[in-house]
């Protein structure tokens, strides 16, 4: 699903965010992301929607080199990946249902079936009850779940989070993982960045640390492995 091979990111400033990355992700896995501020775990997830692209190196998703993909093709390499952030970036002006159903890949589609998908993945994250509400008629952690709804709507093979629970308490928290847990079972890669320490240490999965944009540890149940 993702291979990167002796990557290296360098921004136009001269600051380097990644400085040789070697890394295989299989399809179905979940991975945190750790390591200290500005280690370089955001440039690494972004790197594989193309919102950055390599200064060096290769860089596969789905078998599609993003140093070579032609532009008028990263859309439809988004169309495989959702993303969620921390700040949630839904839009203010629309409902839920219609946040949802303006992500969704719409190709000659009845009004019917677009119904029944955006409801279906408000469904799978329990907000079908809310899908008339604003963003901010709504809790911090329904508006991750619309988030994370508008992420899947269009059935991703991977799933990017970069600190879904950042503003979040630890309840909420523990709900939003159980959704993202949901999702990867149902076969979703999902790659998570955070800091949270509780939700490394119980939630179980693979984890690559970075420091210094270098992977310096990766271990297949790992925990979280700094002070938080
Ligand atoms: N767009 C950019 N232009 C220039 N430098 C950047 C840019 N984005 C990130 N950097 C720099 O690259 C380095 C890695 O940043 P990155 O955001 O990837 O780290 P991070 O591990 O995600 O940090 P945090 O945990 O604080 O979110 C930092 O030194 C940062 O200042």
């Amino acid at each position: 699903m993702i291979n990167m091979k002796g990557v290296y990111k360098t921004y136009p400033n001269g600051v380097t965010a990644l400085n040789g990355i070697d890394v295989h992700i299989d399809q179905g896995e979940f991975v945190y992301i750790v390591g200290p501020s500005g280690a370089g775990k955001s440039t690494f997830t972004r790197l594989m929607f193309r919102e950055e692209k390599a200064s060096k190196g290769t860089v596969l998703v789905n078998d599609i080199n993003l140093s070579s993909i032609k532009e008028r093709r990263v859309p439809h390499l988004r169309r495989q990946i959702g993303v969620v952030y921390q700040d949630f970036r839904l839009l203010p002006k629309l409902t839920v249902y219609e946040n949802v159903a303006f992500a969704l890949e719409v190709i000659e589609e009845q009004q019917a079936s677009i119904r029944r998908r955006v409801m279906d993945v408000l469904d799978q994250v329990r907000l079908k009850n809310k899908a008339r509400f604003l963003p901010d008629e709504l809790s911090g952690g329904e508006q991750q779940r619309v988030s994370i709804a508008r992420a899947i709507v269009n059935h991703p093979g991977l799933l990017i989070a970069d600190e879904p629970t950042g503003n979040l308490d630890p309840e909420t928290s523990w709900e939003i993982m159980h959704i993202l847990e949901e999702i990867n079972s149902g076969g979703t890669t999902v790659l998570m960045a955070t800091h949270n320490q509780d939700i490394v240490n119980t939630f179980r999965q693979r984890v690559i640390a970075i420091e210094d944009g270098m992977i310096v540890r990766d271990e297949s149940r790992g925990e979280y492995g700094y002070e938080n």
